[in-house]
């Protein structure tokens, strides 16, 4: 059992509050994303559960035994947990072998137990005499998690372990990794900042803001449902639209919408950009306009349409396969599925906001 349990954590550096009351439970063998903006405490949080700081209030529990907490601080060293740091930190003058065995007891630093960590973390046996400095920064990533597996810990903690990479390897290696954790059958605690990380990694994912976990929830749940508009623009793309609802849906410059909670009032609405589709602009139940830009990706494309009416209405649609429109064709948008709608909050709504999806 090596659940990990975080209850009203708080942990202050001085006077400035980095993280208030946190609560995250980590189930037992599975892999949760702690993801937010620069800054906002998500490796504060990962050193608390890792043991290297000391928290002000709160509990962290490891499986059943409490680690942290009410008079009681177990070393880092006797919690059974795994780190690893960002870009690696391997030891740059031992090789893979001297890396992989390092935190072993000497009985343990066996060639069985080397061979069985390469191949745990799908490294060729021949990696075992070369150097870091010779590997490729995957493969580097791929040492760091052997190395953490190698004492056989309940929890790894991951603390932005791909951000080095370019993006291709970035995926890769991210696959990768989860494929050894849960070969190891650990729970892994992964900290990111990068949303399509999380969403694509990880089986639960929690959303920080500034020293606060703002929504705990799968990665489908937390793109489809997210809990407020903060949450929704910073997992993916939005098209922000001002609306009012009547219950089960709500009229805006898309028409009438139907929504995915009931509400009534004025709300924004939060149109992802794949919900927007491009009809003929003929075609019944459309909102007219015309393409004003076209971001072309290969296997899509972001087409931005200045609607006939609002004069200030702009729409994002993602266009996926061959039928992409040029800069000034004439266009219908109809918005498919349920949209999440938020009551108008009159400090936010006072703000200047960008309306447009990231
Ligand atoms: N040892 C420390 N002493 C003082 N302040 C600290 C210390 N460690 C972190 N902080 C501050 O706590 C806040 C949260 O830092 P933390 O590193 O946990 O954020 P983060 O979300 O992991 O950010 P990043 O993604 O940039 O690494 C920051 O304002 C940081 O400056």
């Amino acid at each position: 059992m090596s659940k990990v349990e975080i209850s009203g954590v708080t942990k202050s550096f001085g006077s400035t509050r980095v993280l208030e009351a946190v609560d995250l439970t980590v189930p037992d063998g599975s892999i949760t994303a702690v993801l937010g903006a620069s800054g906002c405490g998500k490796t504060t949080l990962l050193r608390l559960v890792a043991g290297f700081l000391r928290l002000d209030s709160g509990e962290i529990r490891i499986g059943d035994r409490l680690v942290a907490g009410d008079g009681v601080t177990v070393a880092p060293q006797k919690r059974g947990v795994g780190y690893v740091a960002q870009e690696g930190a391997l030891f740059p003058h031992l090789d893979v072998r001297g890396n992989i065995l390092f935190g072993l007891a000497r009985k343990d630093r066996t060639e069985a137990r080397l061979r069985e960590m390469l191949d745990l973390a799908e490294l060729p046996h021949r990696v075992a005499t070369a150097y870091p400095s010779e590997l490729s920064g995957g493969q580097q990533q791929r040492v760091a998690v052997a190395r953490a597996l190698a004492p056989r810990p309940g929890v790894v903690l991951l603390d932005e372990p791909f951000s080095s990479l370019d993006t291709a390897l970035r995926e890769s290696a991210g696959r990768a990794v989860v494929r050894v954790l849960r070969h190891a059958g650990a729970t892994g605690l992964l900290v990111t900042h990068d949303q399509n990380e999380a969403l694509s990694l990880a089986d639960q994912v929690a959303v920080m803001r500034v020293g606060r976990v703002a929504q705990v929830s799968s990665p489908v749940e937390l793109y489809r449902a997210p809990h407020d508009v903060d949450v929704a623009l910073f997992v993916g793309g939005a098209n922000l639209v001002s609306g009012t609802a009547t219950g089960e849906r709500a009229l805006s410059m898309l028409g009438e919408l139907p929504l995915l909670a009931p509400v009534k009032g004025e709300v924004r609405l939060v149109v992802r950009p794949e919900q927007v589709v491009l009809r003929p602009e003929a075609a019944d139940g459309v909102t007219r306009g015309a393409v004003e830009e076209v971001s072309f990706y290969g296997h899509d494309a972001s087409v931005r349409v200045r609607l006939d009416a609002p004069a200030d209405g702009v729409v994002v649609s993602r266009v996926t396969g061959r039928a992409i429109p040029a800069v000034g064709d004439r266009v219908g948008v109809a918005v498919e599925g349920a949209v999440g709608a938020y009551p108008v909050d009159p400090v936010v709504d006072g703000e200047e906001r960008a309306e447009s999806p990231a």
